[in-house]
C-alpha cells in the first residue's frame, strides 16, 4: 500500500484530509495558454499587443484568448501570491493546481507559493490536450506513459522531488485523438496502481464527457474518484446532464467568473452566467447529487486576476456562496461542495 493511502499529497508533502478546508478543485496559479491562441478579429490587431489598460478591459474580457500577453499567467507569480493571501483570509484552505505537461507546469513556483501563503497546493500529473503533446509523447506506449505518470506522483515531476497529488487535468479534445486516448488509458492504469484522484478536461462537445468515461472505464479506472471538469460549457440539456451524472464521476462547474458573449472555442455555445451556474447546482442537488458536485474558477489567464480588474480566486467564497444560500442551497450543502466532496476526492485510497 503506498504511503499516500488515506492522505492528501500536496507540493509540501502529505497532509491529513481534514487539513484541507475549503478547496477550489480546479485552478491554475502559473501556466501558459499560447496553445489556445485565437486570431484577433480584423480591425482589432492593435489591441492584441496593447498593454492591459482600463479602457481595453471590456474588449479583453470578451476576447481573452486573442491578447498575446494575457495568455502568460506564468508572469504573475507576485500577483498570484497576493491573491492567495486574500484567499486564505477569506476562509480558503486549499487549491488544486491543474497545470499538466504542455502548458508549462512550474512545481518549484507552486512549492514556494504554498510556503509563502500557507495555502495547501495540490499539483497535477499527466498531459494536456493533443496539440501540446511532443513528438516523443506521441510515440510513447501506454505502459511508458503510465510509468511517467506514476513516477510524477510517487517520486516527483519535471526533474524535481515535488510530487503531484492528482492526475490531471488530463486534456482531451473532440474528437479524442489517438494520443489523447493513450494518455487516458495510462491515466486509468496509473490510478489503479495508486488509488489516486483523477481530473479530466473534456472536449467542447456534449458527447465528450461520456466518451472519456467510456474509455477510462474500459481501461479499469475508478470513475467514482474521477472529476469531469468544465460541465458549464459542455452539457446544457438537463436530462442529458442527469444521464451523465448516473455514470458516477464528480460533476465540476469550474468556470465561475467567466461571463462572455461569444465563446471562441465553440461559437454554438452560450456561456452561462454565474446565476445560471448556481441554478444548475440547485437542480443537481434537488436530483440527489450533492455528494458529487465540485466548483472552482479555473483561472488560466491574467485578466481574471484582481490585478487586471478580474474576479480573482476569492470570487466563489465572497460572492457565489452568498448567492447559493439565497437560492435555497443550505450551508450544509455548501460545506459539502467546498469541503467534504474535495476531501473525499483528494484522499488516496
Ligand atoms: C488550461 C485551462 C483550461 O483548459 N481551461 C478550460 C477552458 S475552456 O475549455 O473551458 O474554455
Amino acid at each position: 500500500m503506498p504511503e499516500q493511502s488515506g492522505k492528501v499529497q500536496t507540493v509540501l508533502g502529505l497532509i491529513e484530509p481534514d487539513q484541507l478546508g475549503r478547496t477550489m478543485t480546479h485552478e491554475h496559479l502559473t501556466m501558459t495558454f499560447e496553445c489556445s491562441h485565437v486570431p484577433v478579429a480584423p480591425g482589432d490587431e492593435s489591441l492584441a499587443t496593447a498593454p492591459i489598460e482600463m479602457k481595453h478591459l471590456h474588449w479583453l474580457q470578451q476576447n481573452p484568448y486573442s491578447h498575446n500577453e494575457n495568455l502568460l499567467l506564468n508572469q504573475e507569480i507576485e500577483a498570484v501570491k497576493e491573491e492567495l493571501l486574500c484567499y486564505r483570509k477569506a476562509g480558503g484552505g486549499s487549491i488544486v493546481e491543474n497545470t499538466t505537461t504542455g502548458i508549462t507546469r512550474n512545481l518549484p513556483a507552486l512549492r514556494q507559493l504554498a510556503k509563502d501563503t500557507g495555502v495547501h497546493i495540490i499539483a497535477g500529473a499527466g498531459y494536456y490536450v493533443d496539440v501540446t503533446h511532443s513528438d516523443e509523447t506521441r510515440k510513447m506506449t501506454v505502459e511508458k506513459l503510465t510509468d511517467i505518470i506514476v513516477s510524477e506522483v510517487l517520486s516527483g515531476a519535471d526533474g524535481t522531488d515535488i510530487r503531484c497529488g492528482v492526475i490531471g487535468e488530463i486534456g482531451t479534445g473532440w474528437p479524442i485523438t489517438d494520443s489523447e486516448k493513450k494518455v487516458l488509458q495510462a491515466t486509468a492504469h496509473a490510478q489503479t496502481q495508486l488509488g489516486c484522484p483523477v481530473i479530466i478536461h473534456p472536449g467542447r462537445n456534449n458527447a465528450a464527457p461520456g466518451e472519456v468515461i467510456r474509455i477510462l472505464q474500459e481501461a479499469g479506472a475508478d470513475i467514482s474518484k474521477t472529476v469531469m471538469s468544465h460541465l458549464d460549457r459542455t452539457i446544457f440539456d438537463r436530462q442529458e446532464l442527469l444521464e451523465f451524472a448516473k455514470k458516477g464521476s464528480y460533476l465540476e462547474y469550474d468556470l465561475f467568473g467567466t461571463e462572455m458573449l461569444n465563446y471562441p472555442f465553440n461559437l454554438d455555445v452560450d456561456m452561462p452566467s454565474d446565476s445560471q451556474r448556481v441554478q444548475v447546482l440547485a437542480f443537481l442537488i434537488k436530483e440527489g447529487y450533492e455528494d458529487r458536485i465540485l466548483i472552482a474558477h479555473d483561472i488560466h489567464t491574467k485578466h481574471r486576476l484582481t490585478k487586471y480588474g478580474g474576479h480573482g480566486y476569492c470570487h466563489i467564497l465572497k460572492n457565489i456562496v452568498p448567492k447559493m444560500l439565497s437560492r435555497g442551497i443550505t450551508q450544509n450543502q455548501v460545506d459539502k461542495i467546498l469541503i467534504e466532496n474535495p476531501k473525499q476526492w483528494l484522499t488516496f485510497k
